[in-house]
């Protein structure tokens, strides 16, 4: 697991810079789009080199989650917050951005045909991915199993509760179920690249990389994982043992070693 410690703009620029580099050896990649304010610089940066050259037309990319129940025209519908995002202002071809259906009659058949889309595809290349502040990434909750693989989940109230600021602030008006790619889902990407920003999610970020692996912080899952990059600014850091090294290690990062 390798831990960058940067303001959020240079974190939003590295994240791309990985983007780019997959999309120009292989415009044919699979990417995996996070919802949350966490990866909103990143997709501002991707439009800025979309407009400088840098192409989706022959990407394919996999939303992490979705709530269930919200209307289809509703502005926080996750398919509808990524279109707003990233998926209308850079040039996919129509259908290659896909979400699990929360509005489907048979969500678990919804969820099993979301994971067989994916595996079609060969899977996802770079996974972008967000935390929540009990160590939720994408909607798995705390206890959300290890193996776990898309479904439904019940919101935590505490997420509930972070989310409402999408919803006027009314806690009552956000979903309680959500469809969630799972935690082996997540794992059978390619490259994890997880975003934190705030002193909000420092306890996260430091059970993240170094507590003990547990359902109880399901983001601590990643340790298992080959390849994943975990960007943080210094507020997220703040609780981080080994930050010293961290930024040493990245200090010392040698000019041809991408994340
Ligand atoms: N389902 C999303 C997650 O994918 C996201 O990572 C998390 C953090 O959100 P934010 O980036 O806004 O802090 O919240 C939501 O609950």
């Amino acid at each position: 697991m390798e831990v960058v410690i940067a303001p959020a703009d240079e974190l939003a620029r590295l994240a791309a810079d990985a983007i780019e580099v997959l999309l120009t050896a292989r415009p044919r990649s699979v990417l995996g789009l996070a919802t949350g304010s966490s990866p909103l610089k990143v997709y501002d940066e991707l439009v800025r080199r979309h407009e400088a050259g840098l192409s989706f037309a022959h990407a394919r990319a996999f939303m992490l989650d979705e709530y269930v129940g919200l209307p289809d025209d509703h502005p926080e519908r996750y398919r509808n917050v990524i279109e707003r995002e990233i998926a209308s202002r850079v040039d996919f071809a129509p259908g290659a951005v896909r979400g699990p259906d929360g509005n489907a009659e048979d969500l678990e058949r919804a969820c099993a045909d979301y994971e067989a889309a994916i595996a079609a595809t060969g899977g996802v290349d770079l996974q972008l991915l967000g935390i929540g502040t009990d160590g939720h990434i994408a909607f798995n909750e705390p206890g959300s199993s290890l193996a776990s693989r898309t479904r439904i989940k019940t919101l935590t109230r505490q997420t509930r509760e972070d989310n409402a600021r999408f919803f006027g602030g009314a806690v009552d008006d956000v979903p309680r179920h959500c469809l969630t790619q799972g935690l082996a889902t997540i794992m059978s990407a390619k490259h994890l690249l997880l975003l934190a920003t705030g002193r909000a999610k420092a306890e996260a970020v430091h059970q993240l990389v170094e507590g003990p692996i547990s359902a109880m912080w399901p983001a601590t899952i990643m340790q298992m994982h080959p390849h994943a990059s975990v960007l943080v600014d210094d507020a997220a850091a703040s609780r981080l043992q080994l930050a010293d090294y961290y930024r040493q290690t990245y200090a010392e990062k040698p000019d041809w070693q991408a994340l």
